[in-house]
């Protein structure tokens, strides 16, 4: 299957400033989800805006869905991969929820009768249809975060790239947001998420990708990204607590099974699998 994103040795340094992005080759399937993780600054929102045109990558360096991003109107390119920003205030513009949601749709030139739904059933899925009409200023920063997320929901592009979406959100709502982004996924949506919240990253990514000073460092399957501890160190990077703990549980049990443990559900048939071994050990 052709990947829907194909980086080809992207570098980028900002006006006066250091390199900021070393030689990056990247490629994505149609239908993954990837996180993007790696310390502040290392890259990761400027390695994203070029996927969506707010930075211009060199000629031929960066496609997504067949198109060369260079080469492509930013209008064009926002049909198939939308972005939701790391600070809302960045995206919301109108003096109400609805007019806010409904200003892609607009601009996409969708008629009337299509937008309302739309606009609806995004708000809906973020939970804020109450709000509609609520000026998104006099929102709290997670409610702004959601009206940021239901305007790129409702555009339905094959990718969606989500900066930190669940910043400013409390535990119901970091886990109705990834449920949500989680379900998109399996409509077929190829996700791209950036977070700092490891636990967020070995609940919903398949595939990890860190990136360190501007570089990838890893790639791949979350359960062997989070195996590469000293490599994630590197990056500052630590596996989620129940990780950490099952690898310290591991050594003085010396069991023969050492599995990367990514959630508590997880840990607990581990457990389970340890007792068994260690009753059988001990009936020998
Ligand atoms: N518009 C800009 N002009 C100049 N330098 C910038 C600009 N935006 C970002 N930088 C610098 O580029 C580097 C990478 O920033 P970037 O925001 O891409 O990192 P990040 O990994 O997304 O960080 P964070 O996790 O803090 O959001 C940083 O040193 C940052 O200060």
């Amino acid at each position: 299957m052709n990947p829907v994103i194909k980086i080809d040795g992207l570098s980028f340094g900002y006006e006066f400033g250091d390199s900021v992005l070393k030689d990056i080759y990247l490629e994505i399937s149609p239908g993954e989800m990837v996180a993007l993780v790696g310390q502040n600054g290392a890259g990761k929102t400027t390695l994203v805006k070029h996927l969506i045109g707010l930075l211009r990558p060199p000629a031929g360096k960066v496609r997504v869905a067949d198109l060369d991003v260079a080469n492509t109107r930013v209008s064009k390119l926002s049909r198939q991969v939308g972005y939701v920003f790391q600070n809302p205030d960045h995206q919301i513009f109108h003096d109400t929820v609805q007019a806010e949601v409904a200003f892609g749709l607009n601009n996409l030139g969708l008629p009337r009768e299509e937008v309302e739904p739309r606009v609806t059933a995004a708000l809906s899925d973020v939970g804020l249809e109450h709000l509609a009409n609520e000026n998104p200023q006099r929102l709290s920063r997670g409610q702004r975060q959601r009206v940021a997320l239901a305007s790129v929901l409702a555009l339905r592009t094959p990718v969606i790239v989500l900066d930190e979406p669940t910043t400013g959100q409390d535990y119901q709502e970091r886990k109705q947001i990834m449920a949500l982004v989680e379900q998109l996924n399996k409509a077929g949506h190829t996700i791209v998420f950036i977070t700092h919240d490891m636990s967020l990253v070995a609940h919903y990514a398949s595939r990890v990708v860190v990136l360190c000073q501007g570089q990838i460092i890893l790639d791949g399957d979350t359960r062997e990204v989070f195996r590469q501890t000293d490599k994630l160190a590197e990056s500052l990077l630590l596996p989620p607590q129940v990780t950490v703990l099952a690898n310290q549980l591991n050594e003085p049990l010396n069991t023969s099974v050492s599995p990367v443990i990514l959630s508590v559900d997880e840990m607990q048939e581990y457990l389970q699998r340890v007792r068994e071994v260690k009753r059988n050990g001990a009936g020998d």
